[in-house]
Formats: C-alpha cells, structure tokens, sequence
C-alpha cells in the first residue's frame, strides 16, 4: 500500500495524456549474426538509448518465480513489509529530496557474491547507496534468495549486452565496458517496484509512478509483467509509451554511458505513469562501475570527436555525492560538462 499524507495526492497527479507508442527497435543478443546485431545495438543507443533485448538468455522460470515472490511479498500487510529491512522496503518517497510517487519497492545492492539491503532510498546517485548493509550473517530469506539468483541472470545478461556494445563501437578488449559492472566492487543494485492500482476515491486519473529522471549508471536491464505505464522521451522531448512486453527485457543506456562515449549515447530520460487498475510489477537491474572509477570519455571515442571531450574527468562516488542533493528530473550531467 501506498499511504499518502494530506495534500500529497496533488503532488503526483498528472494531466491526462495519451502518448502515443515509442518506436522501440529489437536487438537479438543471440542472433548468429553479431555484426548485424551489434550495429542495430548501437543505433539505438544513438537514436533513443533504450532498446528491447530478445535472445537474452535468462530462463523465463526464474523471471516468473522472481516476479511472483515479489507480488507476494507486496501483498502482505503493511507492518510486515516496513520490517523487512533486509530486503530496502521503501514507499512513495522516490530519493531523499522530496520526490513522490504512487510506488512501493525493494532495493537490494547486489555484488557478484550476493545481494543484501541497500543503506539508502535510491537508485540515484548518493554516496550512501553505494554501501550495502552487512551481509555477512543476513536473516534467511527465500525472496532475496530468488532476487539474488535473478540479479545474477541478469548481470551476466547485462555483461553480454556490454559486449556487443564495445563489438559495435570498436572497442578493446571485448570487456572493455562489462568489467565495470563484473568487479566485486561494481556498484550494481536491484530494484522491484510495485505500483498498486490508482486508489478508489480519486478525482485523477493518471498518477506519477516514478517521476521523470535518467539513470544515473551505465546500464539498466528492465522488465516488467504485462501492465503498461513506462514512457520514454523522444529525441524532441515529446513522451511515447513503451507496450509491456512479458519475455524481452529493455535496456537503458544511463549518464554514465553518455559519458563514456562521449554523447554519442543517449542517456534516456523515463518516467512511469500509474493509469490502470492492475498493479504494474518492473524489476531493474541497475549496472553501475566501482566508487573509485575514473570515468570520461572513452579516448578511442574521442578520437573520432577530434579530441574535443564533452565531460570532466569525475568518479563514480563524486557523481554520486554531487547527485544526492538534486531532485529527481533534474539533469545531473550538466555540471560535468567541459
Ligand atoms: O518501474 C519501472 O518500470 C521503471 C522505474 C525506473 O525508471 C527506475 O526504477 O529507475
Ligand atoms: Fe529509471
């Protein structure tokens, strides 16, 4: 449940607004063709920074079990969720600037060698989000167990995608990108969010969800069951909606890819509007470098650029903490612009 104070219900109200669908353009990871592949991956990071990957590779069982223990977990009474701090329960707050949204979520940090409750209330940046809580002796838990063996699935699916990237952009070594999210110190989280129906006694249609924002990572790996609700900005800033789709996964390319390749990529900018009267259940995987990573621009990219790089030099924990006192649209890039 999401329990709304006086007057917050104003806050997350939205015009009602039709987008029309976005034009989403499919990569097959598995396609026998990897140059083929590699370059429609490419020209939809340029052209939207969002893509639906087929082929992917991870088994629909455990998306299923995952996605059914999460429903589960949602369903159970309020007091029972709020103790559950191992696994990041979290309501309507969305970052701790104010952001709401007619959202519940888990948010688990994940490293290669497990997952455990992130130290803070967002997926943006915030040095404390960095730090996962000790897991070192954790409570059992059979969700964060199945969430743990999802996360795995889909980092190593979010690796195969970096992969062809650097295929696609001419980069070396082949794991040139997906190191970044591989090392034990990868800074990578798992985030569930459930937006329940639109309560009964509202005079709005259409609710903000998850307000608009881009990701701060490198990657985000999404999929959702069959409710629709997520949009994308185009190119000329318009929003179009993306149709659920139950096997693909859609992947987005977040701040920090722009940044590596130097604006060549776009860093999409999304929002989730709650419309309906089914609950909407996405599971993101959010893949993000080490806090030590020196990021800019990729030389090898540069050079195509004639030198020119459109970013400083930052750290992935710099951004981070520079990040944490912004609100959730805001465009967190532009103070590390040359
Ligand atoms: O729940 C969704 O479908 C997307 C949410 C999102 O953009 C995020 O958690 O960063
Ligand atoms: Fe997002």
């Amino acid at each position: 449940m999401v329990v709304l104070a006086k007057g917050e219900l104003d806050q997350i109200a939205l015009p009602a607004a039709h987008p029309p669908p976005a034009d989403v353009r499919t990569v097959d990871l598995s396609s026998p063709d990897r140059a083929v592949a590699a370059r429609a991956l490419v020209a939809a990071c340029e052209e939207h920074g969002f893509f639906r990957a087929t082929g992917h590779g991870v088994p629909p069982a455990l998306t299923r079990a995952a996605e059914a223990a999460s429903a589960a977990f949602f369903a159970l009474p309020q007091a029972e969720k709020e103790a559950a701090l191992q696994l990041g329960y979290g309501s309507k707050c969305i970052g701790g600037n104010g952001d709401l949204g007619w959202i519940e979520y888990l948010l688990l940090g994940v490293t290669p060698s497990g997952a455990a409750a992130a130290s803070s209330s967002s997926t943006l940046p915030c040095a404390a989000a960095a730090a996962a809580v000790d897991s070192s002796s954790p409570t059992p838990s059979p969700l964060r167990d199945v969430l743990e063996e999802y996360a795995a699935a889909v980092r190593a699916m979010a690796c195969g995608v970096l992969e062809l990237m650097a295929e696609g952009l001419g980069l070396g070594p082949a794991d040139l990108l997906a190191r970044l999210v591989t090392r034990a110190d990868s800074d990578c989280m798992l985030r569930v969010n459930h937006y329940p129906p639109r309560p009964d006694n509202n005079s709005f249609n259409l609710l903000t969800g998850f307000g608009e924002h881009t990701d701060p990572q490198i990657i985000s790996v999404l999929r959702s069951n069959g409710i629709s609700g997520l949009e994308i900005a185009r190119r000329d800033g318009a929003w179009a909606s993306v149709p659920p789709d139950g096997d693909a996964f859609f992947v987005n390319v977040g701040d920090t890819l722009q940044v590596l390749t130097n604006g060549r990529f776009r860093s999409v900018r999304h929002r989730v509007v709650v419309n309906g009267e089914r609950s909407r259940v996405s599971m993101i995987f959010f893949g993000g470098p080490p806090p030590g990573e020196r990021l800019a621009p990729l030389p090898e990219l540069l050079r195509e650029d004639g030198g020119r790089s459109r970013y400083k030099e930052f750290t992935w924990k710099e951004f981070k903490t520079s990040g944490c006192r912004t609100r959730l649209a805001e465009d967190r890039l532009s103070r590390f612009e040359n």
